[in-house]
């Protein structure tokens, strides 16, 4: 059977260095092209690349996925800062061109996947909720796009449950100090040295709580779902949000 044809695009990043090495060492993969900043986007054509591994930056991303779909490339996005702008303008390109599948995934790793999904079910559950996000300190965005997929699963999980408004009896406080409002949940982003990516996801009743909490130690704990979704994108026109369309968690 022919190998699947991917490219890395960010290909010296962390995450991207970390991607070249699996799609090196996938048996079903051969990597096509590795760019990075400031190469020429055409190398994708030119090498006949079927999947495009995107791992950028916020600034980029819409012109590398606007260029691939232009040109039937599939793509499985990593990069974070997506609006429901940006993603209005993803759906009109994909239009276009609808046998291109896209998949974003604001996180490829099956823990942090299950987060978001038990964080999901617990909500309607549980008073309040805050969502507390901790990275390393080279990271240029925040809250990460896993915190604030996250936190608009819980709120969407209350609206659709009634929820009351959370109780917060906040009447001063410094910019800043109950952290972002995302859809009405709280979001905290904490950026320190010797961290990678970590998540908590605080949730509480009348005289209990729960906490769940995800660690990556290390980039390669994505690597499998970045792989998953090379394999599935292919065969998925249209625009996936979330590794979970790609798993069967029940
Ligand atoms: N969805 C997920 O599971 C994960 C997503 N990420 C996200 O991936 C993105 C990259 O993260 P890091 O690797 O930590 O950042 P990084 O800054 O280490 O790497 C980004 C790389 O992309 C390059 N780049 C920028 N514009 C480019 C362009 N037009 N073409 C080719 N290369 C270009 C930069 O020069 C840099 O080498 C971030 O948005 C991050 O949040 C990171 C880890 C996991
Ligand atoms: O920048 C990172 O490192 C990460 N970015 C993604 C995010 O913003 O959610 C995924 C993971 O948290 C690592």
């Amino acid at each position: 059977m022919s190998k699947l044809r991917v490219a890395v695009l960010g290909a010296k990043g962390r995450i991207g260095a970390e991607a070249v090495r699996a799609v090196e060492a996938a048996e079903d993969m051969e990597l096509v092209a590795a760019l990075s900043r400031g190469d020429k986007l055409e190398t994708l054509v030119e090498a006949g690349t079927q999947v495009v591994v995107e791992l950028t930056t916020p600034a980029s991303v819409m012109g590398n996925l606007d260029f691939c779909v232009r040109h039937g490339i599939h793509a499985v996005v990593g990069t974070t800062g997506w609006t429901e702008e940006r993603l209005a303008q993803l759906g009109t390109s994909l239009a276009a061109s609808p046998e291109t599948g896209v998949l974003i995934a604001p996180n490829f790793s099956i823990g942090a996947v299950l987060t978001m999904k038990f964080a999901e079910a617990a909500a309607p559950y549980f008073e309040s909720v805050e969502v507390v996000e901790l990275h390393h300190p080279n990271k240029v965005d925040a809250p990460s796009g896993t915190a604030t997929r996250t936190a608009q699963l819980i709120a969407a999980a209350r609206e659709r449950a009634g929820s009351a408004p959370q109780p917060d009896a906040t009447v001063t406080a410094l910019d800043g100090a109950r952290g972002a409002d995302v859809d009405g949940v709280p979001v905290h982003a904490i950026r320190l040295r010797g961290l990678l990516a970590h998540q908590e996801v605080l949730l509480g009743g009348e005289g209990e709580t729960l906490t769940i909490r995800h660690d990556s130690l290390h980039h390669s704990s994505f690597m499998p779902g970045i792989l998953l979704g090379a394999r599935r994108v292919v065969t998925t026109p249209g625009l996936t949000f979330g590794l979970e369309h790609f798993l069967d968690l029940g």
